[in-house]
Order: C-alpha cells, then sequence, then structure tokens
C-alpha cells in the first residue's frame, strides 16, 4: 500500500521528527483512525510549559478536540496558543503532561502521532518558485507516498481547495488568499486526521480570511477532519463550533459554543470571552460577511 514505507527524506516533511524517532506508520492506520469512534482525536492533558523560570506560558493545560469537529483555540496575544501549538507540532517538548493523537502519545509514538497530523503554520511554508502542483508533489513525496499515490492526492487536494485551475502557476504569482489555500491543500497531502492551523488569516483582507474559514469548516464537515484552530478572533467561530478560551497559559472553558457563553453566564462568545478573560475581543468584519 502507498505510504506504508516512508522514504528517509520523509523526515524533513513532518515536523518535529528526528531520524530516532522510529519508521513511519502505513497510511491505512491512518485511515483506520480516522474512520474510529468519537474518541478524541486529539487530547492535551495537563500541559505545562515555561521558556523562563519566572513564568509559565502553559500551566495544566487540558482540552480535546474530537474528530470531524471545528474547535477553535481563542486567547489573547501571549495566552500560550503558538506554545500549544509548539508542543503539539513537536518543535518543543512538553515537561509535563500528555498530548495523545488517536491514542497515541506524541512523546512515546512520535512518528505516527505526527503523520496523524497536517499543519498549516502562521508562516508560509510553500516554496514561491515552484508552481502549486510542485509544491504539493513534493510535500507527498516526502511523506512517503508513491509517485502514483501522490500524484492522486495531490489533484484531491487541489480540486478540494478549488486551486486545480491555479496548478501549473508558480506560488509567487497568486494573491495571499490563493496561497493560504495551497498551505492548506499541502497540509492534507498525506491524508491526516487532525489538521493544526496556527492563526491562518494573518495578513489576509476580510474577504481571504471568510474564504478560508469557510472551506476549513466544509473540509471539517466532509471530511471528517478534526480541526484545531488558533484565533485571538471570535468573528472566526460559528455557532456549531467548539471552543477552548484560554488566557495567561490556563484553559478558562471549553465546550461548544453555546455551552461555554452559557457557562459564563454571558449574552454570547464576544462577552463570554471579556468575562473570561478581562479583555474585549478585537474588532472585524468579518462576522458580517459569513
Ligand atoms: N521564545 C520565547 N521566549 C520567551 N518567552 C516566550 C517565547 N515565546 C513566547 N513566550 C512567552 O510565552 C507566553 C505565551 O506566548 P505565545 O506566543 O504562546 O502566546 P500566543 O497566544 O500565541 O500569542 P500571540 O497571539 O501573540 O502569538 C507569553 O508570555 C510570551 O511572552
Amino acid at each position: 500500500m502507498e505510504g506504508r514505507h516512508a522514504a528517509n527524506s520523509g523526515e524533513a516533511a513532518m515536523p518535529g521528527l528526528t531520524s530516532a524517532d522510529g519508521p513511519a506508520p502505513a497510511l491505512e492506520d491512518r485511515r483506520v483512525c480516522k474512520a474510529s469512534s468519537s474518541a478524541p482525536v486529539l487530547a492535551i492533558e495537563n500541559v505545562s510549559f515555561a521558556y523562563s523560570r519566572e513564568r509559565l506560558a502553559l500551566d495544566r493545560a487540558s482540552f480535546t478536540v474530537p474528530p470531524g469537529r471545528f474547535t477553535a483555540l481563542l486567547g489573547p496575544n501571549g495566552a500560550g496558543k503558538t506554545t500549544l501549538m509548539s508542543l503539539v507540532t513537536r518543535l518543543f517538548t512538553a515537561r509535563s503532561g500528555r498530548i495523545l493523537v488517536s491514542g497515541r502519545d506524541l512523546s512515546k509514538d512520535p512518528r505516527a502521532a505526527l503523520a496523524a497530523m497536517g499543519v498549516v503554520f502562521q508562516r508560509p511554508t510553500v516554496d514561491p518558485d515552484l508552481t502549486v502542483e510542485q509544491n504539493l508533489f513534493y510535500a507527498a513525496r516526502l511523506y512517503g507516498l508513491r509517485p502514483a499515490a501522490a500524484r492522486a492526492r495531490v489533484s484531491w487536494a487541489l480540486s478540494r481547495l478549488n486551486v486545480t485551475d491555479r496548478s501549473r502557476s508558480p506560488v509567487r504569482s497568486l494573491s495571499g488568499g490563493l496561497r493560504r489555500r495551497v498551505e492548506l491543500a499541502r497540509a492534507l497531502v498525506h491524508d491526516p486526521v487532525l489538521l493544526i492551523l496556527d492563526e491562518p488569516t494573518v495578513g489576509l483582507d476580510i474577504d481571504s480570511r471568510r474564504d478560508i474559514v469557510l472551506h476549513v469548516h466544509d473540509l471539517c464537515a466532509r471530511e471528517n477532519l478534526a480541526v484545531l484552530w488558533t484565533t485571538h478572533l471570535i468573528d472566526e467561530i460559528l455557532p456549531m463550533d467548539r471552543v477552548v478560551v484560554i488566557d495567561r497559559g490556563n484553559v478558562k472553558a471549553e465546550g461548544d459554543v453555546e455551552t461555554v457563553v452559557a457557562n459564563a453566564g454571558a449574552a454570547d462568545l464576544a462577552d463570554a470571552y471579556r468575562r473570561l478573560t478581562g479583555k474585549s475581543e478585537p474588532t472585524s468584519l468579518l462576522r458580517a460577511k459569513v
């Protein structure tokens, strides 16, 4: 089966992997995870992390990301969102607590855990001088897919993100919004069960932000993807989403939007955010457009 034997070069494509982490998992293992029950795809359990002795950037943070749901990690600047992303993608190692991906402990079975996730970082990772198709094909091959399977997945991802007509264009020639869609397509070429996005709309105009927000919600629903989307913007969260509110390294609330709002005794999510963090939401015009 394609993907069973990851090429050695595949190590570079997976965030946080080192050559000591053992062989790559089979593609079919990830599909089994995808088809399985409503057990959390990502579980953060009592995770703490500090950059210095003075202050914890994360303090016993715990929450889950279920399959087929859009879970927003919402918090103001400095809340610990990027730190958490860095721990989940294994750029840093959690000093205490556990991170489980489809039940696999990230510290004990990093290859399987990392292979199950697609990541869209804040900063672009696609090569502007390659075409869209070349970028995706390169990523698929680095994840260990053989050429025929890689071509099929690239074609699927391009079509899923509505960028097939730009497949032969150099990434450099695309607008910011289209580039983000290419980043998204690239994150999906290896058929992950978990999609993680770290403030993916930073720097985009309102229409492009709306486009990405809707594309990711659609992927979540149709592909049964578990999505973890970090943001400090409430208007990127839709009423049917789950939300985890984080502030100064502490998880303040977790649940369906409706539940978080009700538990905070708030009128709406913006009000709940104010009550939970003591901060007002940044203003944005996105909601009016969604
Ligand atoms: N490399 C670093 N060295 C020292 N402290 C850091 C470092 N990166 C983050 N911090 C601190 O850790 C805490 C959490 O920061 P983090 O970047 O994870 O928050 P965030 O929620 O992602 O914020 P933002 O939305 O501004 O990116 C903050 O107090 C921040 O100042």
